[in-house]
């Protein structure tokens, strides 16, 4: 049962390649949060199950959360699985695509693999497709009530949903604080992602971020996508962002129709063996 772990500006996974794990399915929610649990586990802000088989596109991908939730899509961890791919020899710098549950993403690794360009696919701030109760409508600059505070935010997808808070400064305590709140608020019958986004200037914002099934994590991909997809359709920044995280910086490209160009980095971490021990601990 040999695990590779990555991280990707702190955000990180352990990739798990199902021809490592006969008999194995995928991990269960028991498996996935000992796995991951930072003291009884391994230690990780998730679980990439793959390569899988699939008709749409050249890899498959299942990303599951410290909680055991699947998601959608995930940025960071999509960079990490394309370089898993690439250290093992099974993709090189030419072009590939991964088909996750979010959908199809397009992938292009620099030579050496430490800097990975992912087309995220379209933001939709459709509410039907977020999804977010009430009346379909884009979802822009409503208001919700959490604990004392009364927040404006705005929703979106990427495959996976986000609520997306802008403030003229944010904080991680805001992130702590609120984020396991709206988190789980009935308004995201899928619960969301949360980011409290500052805009710095019209080509940098930064962003503190509350992962649904994960928690506070330090970078995250698919909340950078929305995040400054957020920030252009409000007026604020251009199409090229870099999104400022405590874990580092990722670069964003806007294109038509919300289109999303995801750069950034993923550093190598270690490989090792899942001993079936960890498994008679239950978290
Ligand atoms: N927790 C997220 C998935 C991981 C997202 C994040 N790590 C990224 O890099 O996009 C969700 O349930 O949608």
């Amino acid at each position: 049962m040999r695990f590779h772990k990555y991280h990707a500006l702190g955000n990180d996974y352990i990739v798990m390649d199902p021809a490592d794990f006969p008999g194995w399915s995928a991990p269960t929610t028991e498996q996935t949060r000992v796995i991951c649990h930072r003291n009884f586990g391994a230690g990780s802000d998730g679980i990439l199950w793959g390569p899988l088989p699939t008709q749409r596109a050249q890899f498959g991908l299942r990303i599951f959360n410290p909680d055991g939730s699947e998601a959608e899509k995930s940025g960071n961890g999509l960079r990490i699985f394309s370089r898993y791919l690439y250290d093992q020899k099974k993709v090189t710098t030419a072009p590939f695509t991964v088909d996750t549950p979010g959908g199809v993403v397009n992938v292009v690794i620099a030579p050496g693999g430490q800097l990975l360009t992912i087309d995220m696919g379209h933001v939709s701030f459709d509410s039907a497709k977020i999804p977010v109760v009430g009346a379909p409508r884009e979802v822009l600059q409503e208001k919700i009530q959490i604990l004392d505070r009364e927040f404006i935010f705005t929703a979106a997808t990427i495959g996976n949903p986000h609520c997306v808070i802008p403030l003229p400064t944010v904080s991680p305590e805001l992130a702590h604080r609120y984020g396991p709140h709206l988190e789980t608020h009935a308004n995201f019958p899928r619960k969301t992602n949360v980011q409290f986004l500052q805009v710095l200037d019209r080509a940098n914002i930064r962003i503190e971020i509350w992962e649904r099934g994960a928690g506070y994590t330090l970078a995250s991909g698919s909340s950078s996508s929305a995040s400054a997809a957020v920030a252009h359709k409000l007026g604020l920044v251009d199409r090229k962002v870099t999104v400022h995280m405590p874990g580092g910086q990722i670069g964003i490209e806007i294109g038509d129709n919300f289109s999303i160009r995801m750069t950034g980095p993923v550093t190598r971490v270690a490989e090792g063996t899942l001993h079936p021990e960890l498994f008679t601990t239950k978290v």
